[in-house]
């Protein structure tokens, strides 16, 4: 029978390793298992069905997480679970099972699996296109939709392959699900993009028949409380033709995978283009906005060093916030008021954010609701949130009370800005009561959840199992969470219970009254001998028993007997009924509470995101008062203005070792939009370009910046050209892929961009690389008309551009303005680095002091200086010149 229930599913699912349960067990057989042990490092072994040897291996339930991670995350396979329900069986029957699929689990579809890093979200993305249909400006539309299933937030977007790799850099989904007409064409513009970047893609076929609003619940789930026309937006009419494929395929591989887990969706809401900074993926990286470079993970990012949230959703939102700052004046003026609003009230800071930490993860645990998931645990979590939420609004009202009686008036603008997130906070105080109202006291939930995970069984409980664990106790259920007031039937139940309990002690007690000389005599229950009459010391007490007719004899052994009794069999089979009746009126209870909460989905949602946003908002204030930011000023034009501005990270490194940063101020205008950077080697060019675009970044992302002063006309986009790699895997040399991002910024940067170029072509022949520099130069000024930063050691780039005294350019390159770091040298021959920018032009690299410093041998940097001067004489370098110049240089040595 289990053999083929095994072959079906196997042919159901032919792309999953299936794990079967059986009992406490996960299991794998046949070919399959041999792949699993050894994916598993777990003992292979076999049994025999139909006379046949097959492979099998299996794991405890208690392992299930661990090795799902090593099969899902690590070599994302699909794990179709196979679960096990009893079927009901006469007592003293062995139980009988059905098994059947109840999820398909995949690298984006995971839901509360513990390995789930809390602080990211775990996006699947869904790509349509249907294509090419080729806009206006020659570009190719796509839609997008992406989903965090343990979370439930749900977005979608119309973009264009062009732009496809930078929304894959600032998603970063962990699958990537295509319509399956793609699955044979390898050579799709979409698919090569996906592989090269090393994506995992699934294919799903997107079904036809249900229109898109069908399948999601109608109710909308904000993205940004700020702003609530956007809701407006998440209309179902409002998503292009694109999106609407993008949801359909993403729905679809949703149905086939979470199966009997599927939630009800909300309306995903609809991300536009225009109010958000754009930032390609290369810049994402290159700047190491999530993560670091250097050290792989968060630390080092600027993430990491900005990060004072206090919660994981906090985070989460944070992350996005960085990656996707916004370009509304009004929006992010609105968040700056905020984060102003609390950097001058301290003490109301530290008590929200005391606050906040005890909030919960609310998306995730409503999400686990609308799964069918979540425990009474988790119904405790919601009710303390809600409570906690409306603290956070008690003392801001007693704030608002206080501030008023103690100044005499209110500074209503300021407080405008918290009127406006809080002000869309549902009042969800009625779901609290209800819940602290259905639920024992926390503590008593509390610990039985606590029970649940020592238990480590992630399995939906089997009625059966549950039922008979409370009977044999023949107690109040241990496990009770619902209040027996709750419903007039759970009342009567436990009524019932008390009294049929009240039945037991007396019978005990009368039996022995009854027979006195046997004072060992106990009711008991047991799963292989049901309800018996149980004499402890047998060689003592069993006499008067063993001859009365009422005991029939069941089993002796060494010290103890047992007996069958007619009366405490048909009471014990009422406590057994009765105690079941009673787990299975809870679970309605509780699903009656979870459908509840479900209903409310929308509000908690809000409320969540509302927090989340407050939690931002606290630690942008936070981290202007650790780290002395300043509030920007934000406008509509191109200025940007920057009084020694600091690079965050580097800064915070510097300190570390007992350093200090060194601010540079900067000021990029209509008639000096273009800066040039020279200096030498290790003095602090690619600090500041990367520190320029930070500022960008914070300043438009809501944070204060580390600044004096600062006014930021929004970038609409920005992007960068630093740092060297080659790409060996794509066939892309160190150089090709420098030219490649260059090209991609001479596309795309407007006149309302902020480029960085760190050493545009160094990565080849010093007149190819200088001939680049300029015409890039030339363009960046001519078409681009961008705000940008260009760092060369090219010094001959200068005079190209007609570098004049008054440090700037001559003719169409006046508006280019440079800049440039030194080295300070002393007598005793020991130099500091001057990473204060001062107007002008360095044309002396001092590259071998940072030869000498990497620690090149002596002889080495020696011959170098010899050669540097000797080169540093001569105006021509024909061949023959420098080949006389090697051998004079080696033979004098
Ligand atoms: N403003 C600053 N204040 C203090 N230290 C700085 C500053 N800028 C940079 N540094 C230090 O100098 C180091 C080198 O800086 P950076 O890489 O920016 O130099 P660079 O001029 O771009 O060098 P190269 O031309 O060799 O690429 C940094 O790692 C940092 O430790």
């Amino acid at each position: 029978m289990l053999a083929t229930e095994i072959l079906n599913n196997l042919a159901k699912f032919p792309h999953c390793i299936l794990l079967t349960r059986v009992g406490q067990f996960y299991e794998s057989y046949f070919d399959q298992a041999i792949e699993v042990a050894r994916l598993l490092n777990i003992k292979l072994t076999s049994r025999v069905w139909d006379k046949q040897n097959i492979a099998m291996c299996g794991f405890p339930l208690m392992h299930l997480d661990k090795y799902l991670k090593v099969l899902v995350e690590q070599n994302k396979r699909f794990v179709a679970m196979c679960e096990e329900f009893p079927r009901y069986s006469a007592h003293g029957q062995k139980p009988e099972f059905d098994r059947r699929v109840v999820r398909v689990i995949t690298p984006g579809t995971l839901i509360d699996e513990p390995f789930i890093n809390q602080y990211e979200n775990n996006y699947l993305l869904s790509i349509s296109a249907d294509g090419p249909t080729e806009d206006m400006d020659g570009t190719f539309s796509v839609g997008l939709a992406w989903i965090d299933v343990s979370t439930g937030e749900f977005f979608a977007k119309t973009s264009s392959r062009e732009a496809l790799k930078d929304d894959l850099a600032r998603i970063c989904p962990r699958e990537v699900v295509l319509d399956v007409k793609l699955q044979d064409e390898f050579l799709h513009p979409i698919r090569q993009l996906l592989v090269d970047e090393g994506y995992f893609v699934s294919y799903a076929t997107p079904s036809q028949e249900t229109p898109v609003k069908d399948s999601l619940v109608t109710t909308v789930t904000p993205d940004d409380p700020i702003k609530p026309e956007e809701d407006l937006a998440s209309t179902p009419s409002a998503y292009s033709p694109e999106e609407t494929s993008a949801i359909k395929i993403l729905t679809t591989f949703l149905h086939a995978n979470l199966l009997e887990h599927m939630p009800r969706l909300s309306m995903p809401s609809r991300e536009g283009n225009v109010e958000r900074m754009q930032i390609d993926s290369h810049t994402i990286k290159a700047l190491e906005i999530k993560e670091s470079t250097r050290e792989g993970g968060t630390t080092g990012s600027l993430l990491s060093v900005v990060k004072r949230t206090a919660t994981r959703s906090g985070t989460r939102l944070l992350a996005r916030w960085l990656c996707k700052p916004s370009t509304s004046v009004k929006e992010i003026q609105a968040r700056q008021s905020l984060v102003a609003f609390f950097h001058a009230r301290p003490h109301l800071l530290s008590d929200v954010r005391q606050f906040l930490e005890e909030v919960e993860d609310t998306t995730r645990i409503v999400q686990r609701f609308l799964l069918g998931r979540g425990d009474p645990g988790d119904l405790v979590s919601i009710s303390r949130t809600i409570n906690v939420w409306s603290t956070i609004r008690r003392c801001l009202d007693l704030e608002r009370k206080m501030e008023s009686s103690e100044r005499g008036f209110l500074l209503s603008e300021e407080w405008s800005s918290v009127d406006v997130l809080m002000c869309r906070m549902a009042d969800l105080q009625a779901l609290e009561t209800r819940i602290n109202l259905a639920l024992q006291d926390m503590e008593t939930v509390d610990q039985s959840k606590a029970k649940d995970e020592e238990g480590n069984d992630n399995s939906p409980p089997a009625d059966e199992e549950e039922s008979s664990k409370i009977g044999c106790k023949f107690d109040i259920p241990s496990r009770c969470f619902i209040r027996p007031e709750f419903s007039s039937h759970l009342t009567s139940l436990h009524n019932t219970l008390v009294d049929l309990l009240e039945q037991r002690w007396k019978m005990e007690r009368q039996l022995q009254a009854d027979y006195v000389d046997a004072p060992s005599l106990t009711l008991r229950s047991s799963p292989a001998q049901g309800m018996h009459v149980h004499i402890g010391r047998s060689k003592r007490d069993q006499t008067a028993v063993k001859i009365s007719p009422l005991f029939i004899g069941i089993s002796e052994s060494g010290s103890t007997s047992s007996y069958f009794y007619q009366p405490w069999s048909s009471l014990g089979n009422q406590l057994v009924e009765t105690a079941s009746a009673i787990t299975n009126a809870e679970k309605e209870a509780f699903n009656l509470l979870r459908n509840e909460v479900s209903a409310f989905a929308t509000d908690l949602r809000r409320n969540a995101r509302i927090m989340d946003e407050l939690d931002v908002t606290l630690g942008f204030a936070s981290l202007a008062a650790e780290m002395q930011f300043t509030r920007p000023v934000i406008t509509d034009d191109t200025t940007y203005e920057v009084t020694n501005g600091r690079h965050p990270t580097v800064e915070l490194g510097l300190l570390t070792s007992g350093r200090v940063f060194t601010p540079n101020s900067v000021a990029l205008e209509s008639d000096s939009r273009l800066h040039i950077i020279t200096g030498p080697n290790m003095a602090g060019k690619s600090t500041f370009l990367r520190q320029v675009a930070l500022i960008a970044i914070l300043a438009q992302t809501g944070s204060f910046v580390p600044a004096d002063h600062a006014v930021i006309g929004v970038v609409d986009r920005l992007f960068s050209r630093v740092g060297a790699k080659d790409d060996l895997f794509r066939d892309r040399s160190t150089f090709m892929v420098e030219m490649l991002e260059t090209a991609e910024i001479l596309r795309r940067a407007t006149p309302r961009s902020l480029v960085i170029m760190d050493e545009v072509g160094r990565g080849t022949t010093v007149k190819d690389g200088l001939a680049i520099a300029f015409a890039v130069v030339h363009y960046l000024v001519t078409q681009n008309q961008c705000r940008a930063l260009f760092a060369t050691h090219f010094h001959e780039l200068a005079d190209m551009l007609g570098y004049s005294d008054s440090h700037c350019g001559s003719g169409i390159f006046q508006e280019v303005g440079f800049f440039c770091t030194d080295v300070h040298e002393t007598d005793d021959n020991h130099f500091a680095y001057s990473h204060r920018l001062r107007p002008g032009v360095n044309r002396d690299s001092h590259g071998l002091k940072v030869a000498q410093l990497a620690g090149m041998p002596e002889s080495a940097v020696l011959l170098a200086k010899r050669a540097l001067d000797a080169l540093k004489g001569r105006d021509h370098t024909g061949s023959q010149q420098l080949s006389a110049l090697g051998q004079s240089l080696t033979s004098s040595r």
